[in-house]
């Protein structure tokens, strides 16, 4: 069985893209508590994405999942969803998936860009970096 060790997040919905917010998952439970709006739905659709690299639902094509440049009075933002784990055969592995808005003329852009299987070799810390899905783009 693999096991979830830690998520990062950066810049997905209410969570600050300036700031690396790191999730650690203990055992045998983790309980996510937190009032309205903290960001506890945030987490599991984060889960879902970089297991499944399914969106939300709600998620307008991808839009409305990322932090709202506009918030910081910025035109676009850079994000990232890092989920470290640990495969069956004890291997640690971090899956890093990332992700931009980007205000065009009229429209906002987004783009999942490659997501990326990040291997350590346990001998000697050698990273192996594996490409598995590459660049798309919706306005
Ligand atoms: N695109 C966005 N950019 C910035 N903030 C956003 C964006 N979309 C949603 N938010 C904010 O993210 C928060 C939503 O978080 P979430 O739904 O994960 O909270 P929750 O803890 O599950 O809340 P509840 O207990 O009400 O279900 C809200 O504060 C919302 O205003």
């Amino acid at each position: 069985m693999s096991i979830v060790d830690k998520m990062l997040i950066k810049g997905i919905r209410s969570f600050d893209p300036e700031k690396k917010n790191v999730i650690t998952f203990f055992r045998p439970l983790t309980l996510i508590v937190g009032p309205n709006g903290a960001g506890k739905t945030t987490i599991i659709e984060c889960l879902k994405l970089s297991c499944t690299g399914e969106l939300p639902p709600n998620a307008r094509s991808g839009h409305s999942f990322i932090h709202d440049p506009k918030v910081a009075g910025e035109t676009e933002a850079k994000d990232q969803i890092n989920l470290r784990f640990k495969t069956a055969a004890g291997k640690d592995v971090v899956c890093i998936r990332s992700f931009q808005l980007t205000q065009k003329a009229s429209k906002m852009e987004y783009k999942a860009i490659e997501s990326v299987l990040q291997t350590i070799n346990p001998h000697n810390g050698e990273i192996h970096c594996q490409l598995y899905s590459s660049t798309s783009t919706t306005r």
